[in-house]
């Protein structure tokens, strides 16, 4: 699998005596969106959290870029140019906009350019640059949540259900942006319930079921097939229009 950017092969995860990744086959190609569907409970954040070194698989390899990254702890795998924005966002409430992006920025100062770019992709960013991020909206908490993960450059970015409980108008401007962002050199991989987002968005996608992959292909070939997306929906993925 030297040609995908990331791969999961025979990825096992216990946590405590709970085994939940039970053989995680997945390939995730260079550029554009992989998104990983299934219903709650299968497993698409342990995935995620697994890929990261949040949890260190019991089995199996991943490899990133062509490196075996395994068993490296959270803050090896970040540098190596993996950003995760978690579901719960993982903001610092208590201090401003400005201060939660120049934590963000690992690598020094931040890049102003590089802000400008960001602030216009996410314009609440640069509005409330002063205030406290606890004072900002759920939708701005995540705008803040995804710009804090992009601030500098990666070559992938993890996203774990960026639309869970927004309104439609924010699911829009969050669409766009991450539309945005897939046009640059950063590959997405995107935990998505919502199934009009994510088939918008995704250019391959993945099912889980159970610990497991159970469907990876084109996106194209999902959405183009009633009978495949009616199997997979059986699976209770929800589906909002
Ligand atoms: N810290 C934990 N301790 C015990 N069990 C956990 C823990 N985290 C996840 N699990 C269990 O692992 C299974 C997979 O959870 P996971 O969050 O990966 O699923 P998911 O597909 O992301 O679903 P959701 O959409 O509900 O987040 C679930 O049965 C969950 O209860």
């Amino acid at each position: 699998m030297a040609d995908h950017l990331l791969s999961l092969s025979g990825l096992h995860t216990h946590i405590g005596p709970y085994h939940i990744l039970q053989g995680v086959d997945l390939a995730v190609p260079e550029g554009g969106v992989t998104v990983l569907l299934g219903r709650n409970g299968a497993g698409k954040t342990t995935t995620l959290r697994t890929i990261m070194g949040h949890w260190t698989a019991s089995q199996g390899e991943i490899h990133f870029a062509n490196h075996n990254i395994t068993k490296l702890d959270t803050p090896s795998i970040s540098r190596r140019g993996i950003a995760f924005v978690p579901e719960d966002m993982a903001i610092f409430t208590d201090l401003t906009v400005a201060e939660n992006m120049s934590l963000a920025a690992a690598n020094g100062p931040i890049d102003a350019k590089r802000l400008a770019w960001v602030t216009d992709l996410f314009p609440p960013i640069g509005s409330f640059w002063n205030s406290s991020a606890g004072t900002l909206s759920g939708g701005q908490k995540q705008m803040l949540s995804v710009a804090r993960a992009i601030i500098e450059p990666r070559r992938l970015i993890l996203i774990d259900e960026p639309t869970k409980g927004l309104a439609p108008a924010i699911i829009k401007a969050m669409t766009d942006a991450l539309r945005e962002l897939k046009e640059t050199d950063t590959t997405i991989l995107l935990v998505e319930q919502n199934f009009a987002m994510a088939s918008s968005l995704g250019d391959t996608v993945a099912v889980m079921d159970d610990g497991r992959i159970v469907f990876a292909g084109a996106m194209s070939e999902l959405t183009g097939n009633p009978t495949l997306q009616e199997k997979l929906m059986g699976l209770s993925l929800e589906v909002h229009q």
